[in-house]
């Protein structure tokens, strides 16, 4: 079956962006939502008619969001603290507490959620997230991943803010079945957030971080090429020369979300970036066996990154 193949129709698609872009709202690309005089976000517990999503979120300027809810309930206290509201627990509730899917927690203009493990779980994550902004009149969103993966090459520990999330064929597309054809979008990431984020790691010099492609895989185990998983039908060779080519075509760090987080980012008009951190030299071996405090070390980086950039845009004291 030939795929569609969103060359062109995607640079369409940035010149609609970008006058989109213009207002800051966010750009829904579907023209069925305006005949639906409701919209249940079923996954999130929230609805048009059930809630008042302006009153709730038109202030949003930052979404932080990463697989697990501990960890963004985690970063919404931190958060929390950090723009000088308090560090008081109780002051954070779960805005999702209506459903156990995911947990969405505010602390003044930012937004942390959990989105679960993969693609299919941030996928139906980001279509309520960014029908939510624009029920809401959001303007000027910047979404951030945060995130842990498998590194290549990399010393544990390193931050790797990604510019191009690519498939397990290192190219530069997120593939989606939609009816019985193939859809291919782009997973380019916003250059200029790249930067501005690279730049704020420099200036909070606490750990090591990079730019680089960032390889988003539809397993933990086999498609990552893991040797531990229940399955396994390689050599430890072929895993090898494996993530070898990966690494020659510049991916420095592997996980399981970024190339549907980009390309859907890419086509809302949303400024996306992916900033994770690694727990291990894939290069090395496929167990994470780092102790706890290091591992909740590790976890904090993208978080401390991500705080210290949020407060220079509101113009307050890293
Ligand atoms: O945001 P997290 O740390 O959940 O992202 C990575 C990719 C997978 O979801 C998961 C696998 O352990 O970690
Ligand atoms: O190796 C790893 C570590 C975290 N997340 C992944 O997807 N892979």
């Amino acid at each position: 079956m030939a795929p569609i193949v969103a060359g062109k129709s995607s640079e369409a698609a940035v010149t609609d962006i970008n006058g989109q872009l213009g207002s800051g709202l966010v750009h829904i690309r579907n023209p069925h939502l305006d005949l639906m005089s409701e919209d249940i976000l079923y996954h999130f517990g929230l609805g048009t008619k059930t809630h008042d999503l302006p009153a709730m979120f038109s202030d949003v300027k930052f979404v932080c969001v990463g697989g697990s809810a501990n960890r963004m309930k985690a970063f919404a206290l931190f958060i929390h603290k950090e723009l000088g509201y308090g560090s008081d627990q109780n002051n954070i509730a779960d805005i999702c507490a209506g459903t156990d899917r995911y947990c969405m927690f505010k602390a003044g203009p930012v937004l942390a959620i959990s989105h679960g493990m993969g693609i299919p779980s941030i996928s139906i994550m980001l279509h309520e997230l960014i029908k939510l902004l624009h029920h809401a009149n959001c303007r000027d969103v910047v979404i951030i991943r945060i995130g842990t993966s498998g590194g290549i090459g990399m010393r544990p520990g390193t931050v790797i803010i990604t510019d191009t999330a690519v498939d397990a064929f290192f190219r530069p597309q997120f593939e989606l079945t939609v009816l019985d054809k193939v859809v291919i979008r782009s997973t380019e990431l916003d250059k200029e957030l790249i930067q501005e984020l690279l730049l704020c790691s420099q200036e909070i010099s606490q750990f090591n971080t990079i730019v680089g492609h960032t390889m988003c895989t539809y397993d933990f185990y086999e498609g990552q090429g893991r040797l531990d998983g229940a399955l396994c039908s390689f050599s430890s060779q072929d895993k090898f020369d494996y993530l070898m080519r990966a690494c020659s075509a510049g991916v420095r760090n592997i996980e399981m979300e970024s190339s549907v987080f980009a390309a859907m980012c890419r086509l809302c008009g949303l400024k996306a970036a992916v900033v994770c951190v690694t727990l291990l030299d894939r290069l090395q071996g496929d167990q994470i066996n780092i102790p706890h405090d290091v591992l909740a070390d590790y976890q904090l980086r993208p978080q401390i990154l991500i705080a210290a950039f949020i407060k220079k845009h509101l113009g307050l004291n890293t």
